[in-house]
């Protein structure tokens, strides 16, 4: 799905006016009857209505489903903030067929709200240009006050909210629902908004194809569509040798499990043979809890450049893929086999956790690293990599700009994990939940990411499958055993089901 930015929105809109053809009105009748239809369904028809509207298209939208839902004969209370001079047209309009609306000029204006029942927030939507200042933004924090008694729905947008830039530190609703049109706004999908947007419900307005099919965007939330043209069924006549050998490189003493992690969920992932690389304290470890794979040790705690055979750090381009970082710690010997590895392996690999943070503390590492590879650097992770910057519409330009620079991929870890394309393209994941906020989650994704390159899968597909598959795993296993009690080896396990899921 495209994410499109406010302005394009706009376009959108103008566009189905002009081709479909309908009158704005007509539209914002549409828009609101969907939304009037949702607030319906979902909280019945008992509970009193609060609507507040603002003077542009969103308080024009509010209009309409005040006028709806009393029209179905519920209880409504309507609302018109005068934040601005005058309203628009199609608001002025809406006014007109429901006139009954208590107006607000002042903060002392605002209202009792003595029945518990659901705030429909329609003060302002994609037409927001500025922070709200003054008593306008006193309205919204008193809405705030009233979210633990009230349900809080916005329309479209969180009042305040701007849809393609920061609004990090301005005033604004913090709703429990917001019912977007048509699209995802890119600032639902950045934590530093995590408060404010709530659950996200995408309504269909009918706004023309046509435009939605050729607008250009970087920005795109991966979806089932998406992920079912990736996805290769495999080959009946296939044999292990034709889903390549993946090669994990991680752990050291101590934090051995996170190359049983990576391991198991490589294997999980389809490769078809998968070696591993461990010290050698952890060859038992290894051979007994991952017998599908083979082990190759290392003299030393963790990896470095002394090995004992079979594997000789010369034999790596062999390897179809190799996934390195989870828990091989950042000692000087580390990071001068990785730097070894890169002068040595010139097809696309995938680093993560301490493969990243030995590249921070030795940048011209970046520069080795074979194109088109892929990196998972974690928000922390990935400010020692590439820096700080002052809010997350910053951060994602940054991240676009070293993807590019560097022709890598660097997915960066989170609710929506954000996949840089060297093309210039973000990706957005939306499958995964909070009970993957548990140590070793990373690793696994690392593993799978390997897997899928190894048996085949170009660095993209590789990279948009396998976040989709790590955080649809993690939603099916949430099912039995709740967000509390996963653990990362949940996440392999369940995997499979994630697989099951985007074959049907
Ligand atoms: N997309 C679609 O297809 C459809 C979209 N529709 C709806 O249209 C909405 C967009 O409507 P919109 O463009 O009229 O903008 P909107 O959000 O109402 O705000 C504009 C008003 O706010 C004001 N204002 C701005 N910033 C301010 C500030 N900081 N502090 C104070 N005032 C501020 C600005 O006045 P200004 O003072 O800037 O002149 C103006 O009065 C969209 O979100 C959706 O709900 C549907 O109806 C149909 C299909
Ligand atoms: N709230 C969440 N919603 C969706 N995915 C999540 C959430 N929390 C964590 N994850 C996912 O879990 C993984 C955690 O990775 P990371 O922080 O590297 O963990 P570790 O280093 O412990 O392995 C990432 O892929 C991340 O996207
Ligand atoms: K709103």
């Amino acid at each position: 799905m495209k994410i499109l930015s406010a302005q394009q929105i706009r376009e959108a809109d103008a566009y189905t006016i002009e081709h479909e053809p309908v009158s704005s009105l007509q539209l914002m009748e549409r828009a609101a009857a969907e939304c009037a239809g949702w607030l319906v369904h979902t909280f019945g028809e008992a509970l009193p209505y609060y609507i507040f509207c603002g003077m542009g298209n969103n308080g024009g939208d509010g209009l309409v489903i005040a006028r709806l839902l009393h029209e179905a004969g519920l209880s409504v209370h309507a609302y018109m903030v005068h934040h601005s001079g005058k309203p628009s047209a199609d608001n002025a309009a809406n006014q007109e067929r429901f006139p009954d609306v208590y107006h607000i000029h002042a903060l002392p204006e605002f209202p009792d709200l003595p029945e518990a029942g659901i705030i429909v927030d329609a003060i302002f939507g994609t037409g927001l240009s500025r922070p709200v200042e003054g008593w306008t933004a006193g309205i919204l924090h008193k809405l705030n006050d009233l979210g633990t008694k009230h349900t809080i729905v916005s329309i479209d947008m969180p009042s305040g909210l701007m849809a393609d830039q920061s609004s990090l530190h301005a005033p604004c609703v913090h709703a429990r629902y917001t019912l977007s049109f048509e699209f995802y706004k890119l600032a639902f999908l950045l934590p530093e908004n995590a408060a404010r947007a709530g659950s996200v419900e995408v309504l269909r307005i009918g706004l023309h194809p046509d435009y939605t099919a050729t607008v250009q965007t970087p920005y795109h939330l991966t979806d089932g569509h998406i992920i079912r043209t990736i996805y290769q069924p495999r080959d009946p006549f296939a044999h292990k040798g034709t889903y390549g050998h993946a090669l994990v490189i991680a752990g050291s003493h101590g934090k051995m499990g996170a190359a049983i992690l990576a391991t198991k969920a490589c294997l999980r992932a389809g490769a078809g043979l998968v070696s591993v690389h461990v010290p050698q304290c952890g060859y038992n470890i290894l051979q007994s809890t991952v017998p599908e794979a083979m082990c190759v040790t290392d003299e030393e705690i963790t990896f470095s450049s002394q090995f004992h055979e079979p594997f000789r750090l010369h034999q790596a381009p062999e390897y179809a893929a190799i996934g390195i970082g989870p828990g091989i710690g950042t000692h000087t010997a580390t990071a001068g086999a990785l730097e070894k590895l890169l002068q040595l392996y010139h097809k696309p690999m995938v680093l993560d956790a301490d493969a990243l943070n030995i590249i921070s503390a030795y940048p011209a590492l970046l520069a080795k690293i074979p194109e088109d590879s892929i990196l998972t650097p974690h928000p922390r992770e990935f400010e020692r990599l590439f820096g700080a910057t002052d809010n997350q519409f910053d951060r994602l330009r940054l991240l676009s700009a070293k993807a590019v620079e560097l022709r890598l991929y660097i997915l960066l870890k989170g609710r929506y994990s954000a996949m840089a394309c060297p093309d210039g393209a973000v990706y957005f994941n939306p499958t995964g939940n909070p009970g993957m906020a548990t140590g070793g989650s990373g690793d696994v994704l690392t593993g799978i990411l390997t897997g899928l390159l190894s048996q085949g899968y170009a660095p993209k597909a590789a990279l948009l499958l396998g976040a989709w598959l790590h955080g649809l795993a993690g939603d099916q296993a949430v099912i039995d055993i709740s967000e509390e009690a996963l653990v990362a080896e949940d996440i392999v396990y369940y995997l499979g089901q994630a697989w099951l899921n985007i074959q049907k």
